[in-house]
C-alpha cells in the first residue's frame, strides 16, 4: 500500500483526502496499467517475439485457457501450424513444433524433460511414478522393471489373460443381444472403455471387473469424476488433494481418488496373501501370468530392489489412467474411419472374410495377434492410418528447453521455455505427409521406396524416444485382436446418420462428441446368437 500511496502522490494526488472507494479504484487502475506493460513487454520482449503465430499468443495466458477449455485445441493448434509454418509462438515462453523429425530428434533422449510440476500436479496419485517423474534416473531405474511387462514375448504369454477379459467377453455379450440374428445397436464409446477397464483391470489389479457385462458399475462413475478432477487440479492446483466439500465437482473427484486408491491397494494386498500361500519353488505351482504379477516380482538388476505395495499401486493406477480411455478412442475411431470409408471398409471385410471366414464350428476361436499381423495387412494398414488421422492424444505435450538452449532456424528458445508437441498437427503435417487431411491406409502398405515420407518417420500418436507409451504394444494387440474380430462376427453400420459426421471434441483425449457413438451391428452368422 505504502508503493502505491507513495506513486499516487508522485501522481499529484492528495491521498489523504480521498475516501475508500476512491482509493480503490486508483489502486485498481496503477495495477491495471502495471500488468498491461508488463504484459505489452512479455508480447514484444520475450524469448519467443519474434516466432510466427498469432498476435494474441504471446498475450499471457489467455489464449492458453481459452484453448484448453475449447473442446478444439487441437484443430486450433494445427490450423496455427498450417498457417504460419512448423515452428509457432504459443505463448511467452512456450512454442509449438510441428516437424516430425525435429519432434523425434528432440525427444530422442532425456534431454527434454517433462514440465516436472505439471505432470506432478495433474497426473500424480499416491507416489511418483514413471508417468508423472521428470528425473531421468528414477525413470530408466522405473522402466527396467516395468518394460518387461509390455514386450512382445510377454503380451503373448498373457495373450489369452488379455482376450479373455477383453475381446472374448465383448463378442459374447453382442451375440447375446443379437437374439436369433437380429441386429442390435450400441454405444462404443461405452463398450470399448469397458473393454480396455476390464483389461487393465484384469493385468495390472489383478481382477476384471466385468464392467463390458455392467455398463453402471460405480468404478466408470469413479473414472470420469477422476479424470475431470485431474483437468480442474490441473487448473487450480490449490485445490488437489484435499476435502473441499463446498465445491461438489471438486469434492466427488476427490472422493474418487481416495476409492480408486483404496481398490488399488486392497487388490494388490489380495494378491500379495494369495502368493503367500503358494509354494513358489514348486514348478507346478500356477502363478498368475500377469502385469501386477510381474511388478510385484520385478527387481532392480543392479540395487537388487523391489517395488513395495504403494510403488506398485501408483504404477497400477497410471496404467489404469493412461490406457484405458486412449485405447477405448483408438477403437472407437478405428471403427468410425472404416464405416466413414466404405471402399477401405469394403476391402478390410474382404481381408478378414476371406483369411478367416466364420462358420459356427469355429465361433469361439479368437483371431490370435501374430495371426492379424501375418495374415491382415490391410488391416493392420486401416489402424495404423486412423492413428495418425485420430491420435487420441492429440495436443500439448510439453517438454522443458534444457541448458544450452535449443535452435530452430532463425529463432532461439532460451533454456527453461516450453516446446510443446502435437500428435494431431504433426500426423498431419503436410510437410511431411501426402494427402495429410485424407484417410489413405495404402499409403503403409506401398513399398518402401514409394512410401510417403511420413510413414518413414511415423506419426507421434505413442510419442517416440525414452518417453515413448510404454503401453503402446498392449493397446496394439488390443486394438487388432478386437477390430479383427469384430469384422469377422458382425456387419456394422451406423446406427444413425449424424454419426457419420462425428467431430473429435477434446478433453485431455480425442473423444468422440458427448462420448456417444452408437453403431448398429448384425452377426454375420445368424445361428451363433441364437
Ligand atoms: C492407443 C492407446 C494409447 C495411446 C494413443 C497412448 C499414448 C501415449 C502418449 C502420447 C504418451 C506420452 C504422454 C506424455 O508424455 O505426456 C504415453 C505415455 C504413457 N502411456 Fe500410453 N497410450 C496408449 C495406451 C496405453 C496403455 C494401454 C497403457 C498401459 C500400460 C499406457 C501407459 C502409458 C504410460 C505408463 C506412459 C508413460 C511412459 C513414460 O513416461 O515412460 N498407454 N502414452
Amino acid at each position: 500500500m505504502g508503493l502505491f500511496t507513495n506513486l499516487l502522490s508522485l501522481a499529484g494526488v492528495d491521498v489523504a483526502s480521498l475516501d475508500a472507494l476512491t482509493l480503490f479504484r486508483w489502486v485498481a487502475l496503477l495495477l491495471f496499467t502495471r500488468w498491461m506493460f508488463t504484459t505489452l513487454y512479455k508480447w514484444k520482449f520475450s524469448p519467443t517475439a519474434k516466432v510466427p503465430g498469432p498476435w494474441f499468443a504471446g498475450l499471457g495466458s489467455f489464449d492458453f485457457y481459452f484453448r484448453l477449455f475449447s473442446d478444439k485445441n487441437y484443430q486450433v493448434i494445427h490450423e496455427r501450424h498450417l498457417q504460419y509454418g512448423p515452428v509457432i509462438r504459443m505463448g511467452t515462453r512456450m512454442v509449438s513444433i510441428s516437424d516430425g523429425k525435429l519432434a523425434k530428434e528432440l525427444l530422442s533422449t532425456h534431454r527434454y524433460r517433462k514440465p516436472a510440476a505439471k505432470y506432478r500436479d495433474i497426473f500424480q496419485i499416491l507416489l511418483p511414478n514413471i508417468f508423472t517423474t521428470a528425473d531421468p534416473d528414477f525413470h530408466r531405474q522405473r522402466k527396467r522393471l516395468l518394460m518387461p511387462a509390455f514386450t512382445w514375448p510377454t503380451l503373448r504369454r498373457m495373450e489369452e489373460t488379455i482376450t479373455g477379459a477383453g475381446t472374448r467377453p465383448l463378442l459374447a455379450k453382442f451375440h447375446a443381444l443379437a437374439q436369433n440374428g437380429q441386429p442390435f445397436s450400441v454405444n462404443l464409446s461405452t463398450e470399448f472403455l469397458g473393454l480396455t477397464f476390464d483389461v487393465i483391470m484384469r493385468l495390472a489389479f489383478g481382477e476384471s471387473l466385468n464392467l463390458i457385462q455392467d455398463n453402471d458399475s460405480e468404478v466408470f462413475g469413479w473414472f470420469g469424476s477422476l479424470l475431470r478432477y485431474m483437468v480442474i487440479t490441473r487448473t487450480f492446483s490449490f485445490l488437489k488433494d484435499k476435502p473441499v466439500p463446498y465445491l461438489p465437482m471438486v469434492h466427488q473427484g476427490y472422493l474418487s481418488k481416495r476409492n480408486v486408491v483404496a481398490l488399488a491397494l486392497r487388490k494388490i494386498r489380495e494378491r500379495q496373501a494369495y502368493l503367500a500361500t503358494l509354494d513358489r519353488s514348486d514348478p507346478k505351482v500356477d502363478v498368475p501370468q500377469d502385469v501386477l504379477q510381474i511388478m510385484l516380482d520385478a527387481q532392480d538388476p543392479e540395487t537388487g530392489a523391489n517395488l513395495n505395495t504403494e510403488q506398485v499401486a501408483s504404477e497400477a493406477i497410471v496404467q489404469m489412467v493412461a490406457g484405458t480411455d486412449t485405447t477405448s478412442l483408438a477403437l472407437c475411431w478405428t471403427v468410425f474411419a472404416i464405416l466413414r470409408h466404405p471402399s477401405c471398409g469394403e476391402r478390410v471385410i474382404n481381408e478378414v472374410l476371406t483369411e478367416f471366414p466364420l462358420r459356427a464350428a469355429n465361433a469361439s476361436d479368437i483371431i490370435e495377434y501374430d495371426h492379424v499381423k501375418a495374415r491382415l495387412p490391410y488391416l493392420t494398414a486401416v489402424i495404423q492410418e486412423s492413428l495418425r488421422v485420430y491420435p487420441p492424444v492429440a495436443s500439448s505435450l510439453a517438454r522443458v528447453v534444457p541448458k544450452g538452449g535449443l535452435t530452430t532456424g532463425e529463432h532461439f528458445l532460451p533454456a527453461g521455455c516450453t516446446v510443446s508437441f502435437s500428435p494431431y498437427a504433426i500426423n498431419r503435417s503436410p510437410l511431411m505427409w501426402s494427402q495429410p487431411e485424407e484417410f489413405v491406409p495404402e499409403r503403409w502398405l506401398a513399398p518402401e521406396a514409394e512410401m510417403d515420407p511420413g510413414c518413414k518417420v511415423g506419426t507421434l500418436s505413442f510419442l517416440s524416444g525414452p518417453r515413448a507409451c510404454i503401453g503402446r504394444n498392449l493397446a496394439l494387440m488390443e486394438i487388432h485382436v478386437t477390430i479383427a474380430n469384430l469384422i469377422r462376427h458382425f456387419h456394422w453400420e451406423f446406427a444413425e446418420p449424424r454419426f457419420a459426421d462425428l467431430e473429435p471434441s477434446e478433453h485431455v483425449m480425442l473423444h468422440v462428441k458427448d462420448d456417444e457413438f452408437r453403431v448398429k451391428f448384425t452377426p454375420r452368422t445368424p445361428e451363433l446368437s441364437s
